[in-house]
């Protein structure tokens, strides 16, 4: 039976993909792909299955848009943006409810999410008016040193099922206020929301082909963007090995690449800290979207002055939380993405108890609920020979490991080929420059769990990727600098 999320505009709950202004049901690559409720496992509908031929045809529609998107003014530009952002206001709840739907996330952190994309887009539809170049002092008397910013041309996005609204919303934002125009593939699992976009973004007059989306086959709709000429950048946020598959692939033809990809964000607790924000921020940090966050706290790092206190208020805080559809009033944890998600947990799991973890609280699908509902877990005793501290769990696990003095937490906090977010709780001013300056990390966080804003630039160092998005800093990737040497004067 197929459950559509209950809307005030059902026309928003699309299952066509949009190339050039039309709505296509073409599925070449294969039969429709299945889009289920994490929640429930119920069938929300199915979406077409694109292959590369679609994706030729996207990347041509928004290669014709291009000269006429890129000729309009900045501020015309930013008047569809601020439509769009407008509309993306007005429909927040049914947004909400698709995000929900397929995602699974708690209805008050999907408002979130589209409250968050609105501002990602408002921001930029500001930002776009600000693309300054520069006059560079000549050293020729006869000659002038000018500076301009183009829009790199056609962008080819990949967005993954964690954020199926905000990862749209950076990259459409910034590429559209650029001048640039985009190919959007969001993930199989939540393709619902993206779709919704293409709505809003019809309805904000933005211009046939300047948005195009496309659902379907990943390795077809990522090779044909990664080799097309026409498509002059890549722009995608999801696991490393995919992200490192696609930088590989688009270097044949030296496309521009960000790759927002995963992380291993330690969350670290001095003695010094205070315990209630600090428990306060664990709790966001590690749980937001049931862990299912690149930013999401992996390992939680307390020295051993406070590390008895903060894992008993820990785990009587991750105890108590209310796990269940997200659809459902007061609940805080919905459901892990699918079945692969749950089973990573319980391998994780599974292997630091064999290491000599000692289980706080949950470690088991969830009891009541089962699916793809699990208990938030606390482990106490970790250490560096558990995979957890390796790999990513992307789920409700909080292992804690034990530090000694601020180098122990610095070198352990460091030990790992991620640097996307770090987290740490101190009181003193001194030590909260100098760990902050030796953490090899994109996003520092210091007495606060949460810190995402698109004020502010999002990305990572080392394996985490490359590139930042949002903030002033976001539209960079989406502009080629030019040098014009002005001669005979
Ligand atoms: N940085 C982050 O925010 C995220 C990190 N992750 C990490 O990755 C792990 C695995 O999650 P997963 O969903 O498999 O992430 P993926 O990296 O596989 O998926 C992200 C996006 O990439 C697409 N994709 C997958 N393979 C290819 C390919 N060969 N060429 C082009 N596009 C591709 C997916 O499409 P499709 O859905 O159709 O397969 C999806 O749109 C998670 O457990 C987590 O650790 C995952 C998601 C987000
Ligand atoms: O997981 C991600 O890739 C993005 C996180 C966005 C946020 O912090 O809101």
């Amino acid at each position: 039976m197929q459950t559509e999320p209950q809307l005030k505009r059902p026309d928003l709950f699309r299952s066509a993909i949009l190339i050039g202004g039309e709505w296509v049901k073409d599925s070449s690559a294969g039969e429709p792909i299945a889009v289920v409720d994490p929640a429930t496992g119920r069938l929300l509908g199915t979406v077409p299955n694109a292959g590369r031929a679609e994706t030729a045809r996207a990347i041509e529609a928004a290669d014709a848009a291009f000269p006429a998107w890129r000729e309009k003014t900045a501020a015309e530009r930013a008047d569809h943006l601020r439509r769009l952002a407008q509309l993306i206001t007005d429909n927040k709840e049914d947004l909400a409810r698709i995000l929900t739907a397929e995602q699974g996330k708690p209805l008050a952190e999907a408002r979130g999410e589209v409250g968050m994309s609105a501002a990602y887009v408002q921001w930029f539809a500001e930002e776009g008016r600000r693309i300054y170049g520069d006059v560079i002092p000549s050293p020729w008397q006869n000659r002038r040193i000018l500076i301009t910013k183009d829009p790199v041309g056609v962008v080819g996005a990949i967005t993954p099922w964690n954020f199926p609204s905000s990862m749209i919303a950076r990259k459409l934002g910034a590429a559209l206020a650029a001048g640039c125009t985009i190919v959007i593939k969001p993930a199989s699992q939540t393709p619902y929301s993206a779709l919704a976009w293409g709505v809003l973004c019809e309805e904000a007059g933005i211009p046939a082909g300047v948005v195009n989306i496309l659902t379907g086959a990943a390795r077809q709709i990522g090779a044909e963007l990664t080799s097309n000429p026409l498509v002059k950048k890549i722009t995608f946020t999801g696991s490393t090995e995919v992200g490192k598959q696609l930088a590989e692939q688009a270097a044949r033809t030296m496309k521009k690449v960000s790759m927002e990809l995963g992380g291993n964000a330690p969350f670290i607790v001095f003695d010094d800290a205070d315990l209630d924000r600090a428990v306060e921020g664990a709790m966001v940090a590690k749980y937001r979207n049931a862990g299912q966050t690149c930013v999401c706290t992996n390992r939680f790092l307390v020295q051993e002055g406070i590390y008895d206190a903060f894992a008993e208020r820990l785990a009587r805080a991750s105890a108590a939380m209310k796990v269940g559809n997200g659809f459902e009033e007061g609940v805080v944890q919905g459901p892990l993405i699918d079945e692969r998600a749950v089973a990573k947990v319980e391998e994780h799991i599974a292997d630091a108890l064999a290491k000599g973890g000692r289980l706080l609280t949950g470690g088991r699908r969830h009891q009541g609920l089962g699916g793809n509902f699990f208990e938030p877990t606390v482990i106490a005793d970790a250490t560096p020979a558990m995979a957890v501290a390796r790999e990513e769990t992307f789920g409700p696990l909080a292992p804690l490991f034990r530090f000694r003095d601020e180098a122990e937490a610095v070198r352990l906090a460091n030990d790992t080929e991620y640097g996307l977010a770090c987290y740490f709780y101190t009181r003193d001013l001194g030590r909260a420059f100098r760990v902050s300056e030796a953490l090899e990390y994109g996003l520092v966080g210091i007495n606060e769990g949460l810190i995402t804003t698109e004020v502010a630039p999002f990305g990572g160092v080392k394996e985490s990727g490359v590139g930042r998005e949002g903030s002033k800093y976001g539209i960079d990737d989406y502009l080629n600098i030019k040098y014009v040497c002005v001669g005979g004067l």
